[in-house]
């Protein structure tokens, strides 16, 4: 196991191929200030270029809280033009975990509200436990979601639903949540971490190259007609086909062995 801190707020732990993105500002309950944001957006740049990683999971060390979103106290501090110059500092933060080439996987234990909702959101699966409570209340604060949520929220759970949730800013305790599909999957209390890092290893025993090809198909082909998300996966199975992987994942059917993937 290794730990590589970036600024004084985010660490990633690697053990094997999987990575863990530890929000580490327990004081505020990992709100998202500039500062975070910045440590955010440079983990998930490494990451995004260490090909040894094939599974990432979004992880808290706040006990109560996974992310509880924008830092309001430092908004209130922030001038209009300084609110303007940290939007793009915010977004690449957000945008960081969302455009990860490997699968990502948000471990959610308690507040998971606004911003810090919408990372989980930006990941692909979300494992909570019972003491989650999600959301995405800034119409309650005067905002609205800007970090991804009124785009991702419809696309996990439909328009009217999203509506109905953001419009309210009302938080969703974690049954609810998984009844709604707003989470994935409800781990025992206090094991959404243990369950998101076995499936994240469970994920990175298969081919590297055929798994990342499978995100990007998935991405891409969201909100596309049937016709053009075909094309989207055809051009993402020629990736693939040629791959050293492919190669090694039949030959190592063929002889009833474990594959020792080239990732490439
Ligand atoms: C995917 C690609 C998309 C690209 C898009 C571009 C993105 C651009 C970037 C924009 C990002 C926008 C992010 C988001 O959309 C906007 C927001 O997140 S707005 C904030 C939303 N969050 C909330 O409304 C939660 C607010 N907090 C609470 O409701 C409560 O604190 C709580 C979490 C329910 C906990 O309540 P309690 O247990 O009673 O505890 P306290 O309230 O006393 O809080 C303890 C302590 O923590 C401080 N705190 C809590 N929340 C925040 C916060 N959000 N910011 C700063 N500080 C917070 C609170 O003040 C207390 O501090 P203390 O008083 O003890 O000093």
């Amino acid at each position: 196991m290794s730990e590589q801190r970036y600024g004084e707020w985010v660490a990633v732990r690697k053990d094997g191929f999987v990575a863990e993105l530890v929000l580490d500002r327990p004081k505020a309950m990992n709100a998202v200030s500039s500062e975070m944001a910045r440590c955010i957006t440079a983990a998930c740049a490494a990451l995004s270029e260490d090909r040894d990683v094939r599974a990432v999971v979004l992880t808290s060390t706040h006990e109560r809280a996974f992310c509880v979103g924008a830092d309001l106290k430092e908004r209130n501090s922030l001038s209009d033009a300084e609110m303007l110059r940290h939007r793009p500092v915010s977004r690449a933060a957000y945008t960081g975990v969302l455009e990860l080439p490997m699968p990502a996987i948000a471990a959610v234990h308690g507040y998971a509200l606004g911003g810090g909702f919408e990372l989980a959101l930006s990941c692909d699966v979300i494992v909570a436990d019972p003491t989650a409570v999600v959301g995405l209340p800034e119409v309650s604060v005067g905002v609205i979601p800007g970090g991804g949520g009124t785009q991702l929220l419809p696309r996990r759970v439909g328009a009217a639903r999203a509506a109905e949730l953001i419009f309210s800013a009302r938080r969703v305790a974690a049954a609810e949540a998984h009844r709604l599909g707003l989470v994935d999957r409800l781990a025992a209390e206090g094991e959404d971490r243990a369950e998101a890092l076995e499936l994240a290893r469970g994920i990175a025993a298969n081919s590297p190259v055929g798994v990342r090809a499978a995100k990007k198909a998935l991405r891409l082909g969201q909100g596309l007609d049937l016709r053009a998300g075909l094309e989207v996966e055809d051009a993402a199975w020629r990736t693939v086909a040629f791959s050293g992987d492919r190669a090694e994942g039949v030959a190592a059917f063929n002889e009833k062995r474990s594959p020792n993937w080239p990732g490439e």
